[in-house]
């Protein structure tokens, strides 16, 4: 088995901010990231896919045309958008990182060419801040 990986990011905005608690509540447990105002993120995404090379092009998949699905099917819909409110996907999701990537992998595993395998969403929301998300 081979592991392929492609490298796409975006840029979002976010809060972190549950509507089941009070403002203070909210502030007590995330702190600036619920500040009602929102930030932004520069996301770095790092989509894994395995499977087996083709024996006519060496290829795992084309990698380019991952990248298009990437594009078309996740990045497009989140670049330069609030997370807590443009975006379908994230719908009734709280926009942490974990959620984020989960709901990544809920988007692209359908779209993939049944010769490969989604193997892992690994998304960083800071240089210093990273979650990996596996299918399970
Ligand atoms: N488990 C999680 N914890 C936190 C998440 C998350 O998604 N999952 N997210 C946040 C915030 O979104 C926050 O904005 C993180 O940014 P920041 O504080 O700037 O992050 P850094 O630690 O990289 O920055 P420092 O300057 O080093 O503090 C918080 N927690």
């Amino acid at each position: 088995m081979v592991y392929l990986t492609r490298v796409e990011h975006f840029n979002a905005a976010h809060k972190l901010y549950n509507p089941a608690w009070s403002r203070e509540e909210n502030e007590l447990v995330f702190g600036k990231c619920a500040n009602e105002h929102c930030h932004g993120h520069n996301y770095e995404l790092y989509v894994t896919v395995k499977g087996k090379p083709d024996s006519g092009t060496g290829f795992v998949m084309d990698v380019k045309k991952l990248s298009t699905l990437i594009k078309e099917h996740v990045t497009d819909q989140l670049d330069h958008r609030n997370l807590n409110v443009d975006v379908p996907f994230m719908e009734g999701k709280l926009t942490s990182t974990e959620n984020l990537a989960m709901a990544i992998w809920q988007q692209l595993a359908p779209q993939l060419p049944q010769s490969v395998q989604l193997h892992c969403i690994k998304l960083y929301e800071t240089p210093r801040i990273y979650v990996e998300y596996f299918g399970e």
